[in-house]
């Protein structure tokens, strides 16, 4: 994953913004619609009563910690992270840094057991059975959810995007971010007390499924400079929209009012999966708090030889295709390799109208 180089905190503004909470257990065409403008308004929601269960979210959220409580050497063990594995301050390979210490694991079964010989070598069983258990609670969760969108969309295919990343060889990820505390030899003026765990970026895929324990430090950005802190929440997960199901939160239009933004939408976005109905929206993580942060981040992905394309309701004479038909691998190959700010989609725009 690519990430932007932590700013130095430039002059910006802090804003505090509710973001919509969908009651995943009310009835299905309103949760549908509700999802859809979430997605388009801030392509960051919460979901409550999404299915989850407690036990699971305890287990993987306490391997977590009994991983990232041990000696670095330890730790180092399970590193370093090319891509999967266990990673420290170094996001990606294009010297993004952060105070944040991770594990980037694949969620395909056969590489959870082979990578737990390494995060817990007296009893891997434990780190993956509750990884497996995790990954597939929250893989059905981010099915759910897409199939929730095309719903609303009124695409016909349901399972148009859902598909994808239920495929056996999906490239779907699981992160486990740890923001430690702040030292107590640590400078706390004001500015050292937003240190970036994690710089701002957009996430690739399709979509992402996130848990924090509690501890805030999550922020997302709508508009240039100006930042929402989303609060912490134990009973909700937080879904955003990755830049295969939309791209690149910086072309949104600055209207807030709904009706202007639906008109403007199809001209202003530049987006993959939903032909720019969706926004992929920037946000970072600050290491902010004398409490550890952790949290864990499901990353839906397509497999690697799959085409992104939006279902044909999503192109419209009015609504002409903006990019060509790409696979997730060249996608991801641009993501790797380019800084956010890169505008990777741009590699991808359709040369004509309505070119496949
Ligand atoms: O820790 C967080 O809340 C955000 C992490 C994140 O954005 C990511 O892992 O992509
Ligand atoms: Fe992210």
């Amino acid at each position: 994953m690519v990430v932007a180089t932590p700013n130095p905190i430039r002059s910006e503004k802090m804003r505090n913004i509710e973001l919509p909470i969908i009651d995943l257990s009310a009835e299905r065409p309103e949760v549908s619609g509700l999802i859809v403008r979430a997605c388009q308004e801030f392509g960051f929601f919460k979901v409550i009563n999404h299915g989850v269960s407690q036990d699971v979210i305890a287990r993987m959220e306490s391997q977590s910690f009994e991983f990232f409580a041990k000696p670095v050497p330890e730790k180092q063990l399970a590193g370093p992270a090319n891509p999967h594995g266990y990673g420290s301050k170094n996001i990606g390979f294009n010297g993004d840094v952060g105070e944040v210490e991770y594990l980037l694991l694949s969620t395909n079964s056969a590489s959870i057991s082979q990578m737990s010989n390494v995060i817990s070598p007296h009893d891997p069983t434990l780190f993956s059975s509750a990884a497996r258990c995790y990954v597939e609670a929250v893989r059905g969760l981010a099915c759910e959810i897409l199939e929730l969108m095309a719903e609303g969309l009124w695409v016909s295919d349901t399972s148009a995007f859902s598909r994808l990343i239920r495929a056996a060889d999906s490239d779907s990820l699981l992160r486990l971010n740890h923001y430690p505390p702040l030292t107590e030899d640590s400078d706390t003026s004001p500015s050292s007390f937003r240190r970036i765990g994690f710089g701002e970026h957009t996430d690739p895929q399709i979509l992402t499924v996130l848990r924090s324990n509690g501890v805030g430090g999550l922020q997302i950005s709508l508009e240039d400079g100006v930042w929402i802190p989303v609060a912490p929440d134990s009973s909700a997960f937080c879904v955003n929209v990755g830049d295969v199901l939309q791209f690149n939160g910086r072309e949104r239009p600055k209207e807030t009012n709904w009706a202007k933004f639906a008109l403007k939408a199809y001209t202003a976005f530049v987006k993959a999966m939903t032909n720019g109905r969706f926004v992929s929206v920037r946000h970072r993580a600050l290491a902010n708090s004398y409490k550890p942060r952790m949290s864990m981040a499901y990353f839906g992905a397509p497999s690697l030889h799959a085409r992104i394309f939006p279902p044909p309701e999503l192109v419209t004479p009015q609504r002409p295709r903006l990019y060509r038909t790409f696979t997730w691998a060249e996608y991801k190959k641009a993501a790797y390799s380019l800084r956010l700010g890169d505008g990777r989609l741009n590699l991808f725009r359709s040369r004509t109208v309505d070119e496949g």
